[in-house]
């Protein structure tokens, strides 16, 4: 076990048929590690991460995740994980409460946890005099913000959000990466994917995907030299010109 590491790749496939969605890749993230999962739509990221978080069985490669292997040992990852997916699951029907209360119960938390971990919560995202509104009804920035939270509420190593941030202004968005920063500085490694290259600034490492392959993996500064881009967007834009799916 690579103990530095909390993610680890090697040759990682995933095949649909013929079609290759995920070609042979191979990275390491670094345990405490804000690392961006760029790529186009399409480009094979949420079938990466659902490989690494134990969902999806790899056709071929290796990949271990908190140390644990993603063939066999996909029920340790899943306790040692959070994951928030794009289409966040949290219950519009149910209150904010009655969410953190089943989400808590489901990733093993005791009862005193739990009620622990709401108050705290709550009070994080200033959401006390909400909490007994149906998540329905809340702002869509909020509901990630909620979601997030929720994701970590176990404390795992390892925190996976493809495209947490979806949809919602700028500055709602800033608001989302400062709760990425906190659990970050409390030691939880997150592995992200966006479509919002200003995000991608905000990684400590940044990897780009181009038709299932990762083309590019380096800090954000180190890109844009390697790429003589400005920014992020312009890196992107030179090796997303190259996609062939
Ligand atoms: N279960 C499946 N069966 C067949 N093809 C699939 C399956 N899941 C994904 N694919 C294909 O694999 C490719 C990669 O999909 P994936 O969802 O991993 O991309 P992505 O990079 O996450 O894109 P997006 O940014 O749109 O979420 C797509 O062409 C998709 O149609």
């Amino acid at each position: 076990m690579e103990a530095a590491y909390a993610i680890t790749t090697d040759g990682l496939t995933k095949k649909f048929g013929d079609f290759i969605a995920t070609n042979n890749i191979t990275f390491q993230v670094k345990k405490g590690e804000i690392f961006g999962f760029l790529g186009a739509n399409g480009a094979g990221k949420t079938t990466a991460m659902r490989m690494l978080c134990g969902l999806l069985k790899p056709s071929s490669g290796k990949a271990t995740v908190a140390g644990y292997d993603v063939y066999t040992q996909t029920e340790s990852i899943k306790l040692n994980i959070g994951y928030m997916s794009q289409r966040f699951s949290l219950y519009e029907d149910l209150t904010v409460s009655e969410n953190i209360r089943f989400y808590g119960g489901i990733y093993g938390l005791t009862r005193s946890a739990i009620k622990t971990a709401t108050a705290e919560l709550l009070a994080k995202l200033a959401l006390e005099k909400e909490a007994k509104s149906l998540v329905g009804s809340l702002p869509l920035g909020w509901k990630q913000k909620l979601s997030f939270s929720i994701a970590i509420i176990h404390n795992p190593a390892i925190v996976f959000l493809d495209e947490p941030t979806g949809g919602v202004d700028p500055i709602t968005r800033r608001q989302f990466w400062d709760l990425i920063y906190e659990a970050a500085h409390a030691g939880v490694t997150v592995f992200v994917t966006t479509h919002y290259m200003d995000e991608a600034e905000y990684c400590d490492r940044v990897s780009i995907m181009v038709d299932g392959k990762i083309k590019a993996l380096d800090t954000p500064a180190a890109l844009k030299t390697t790429f003589g881009a400005a920014t992020m967007n312009d890196v992107f834009l030179k090796l997303a010109r190259e996609a062939n799916q």
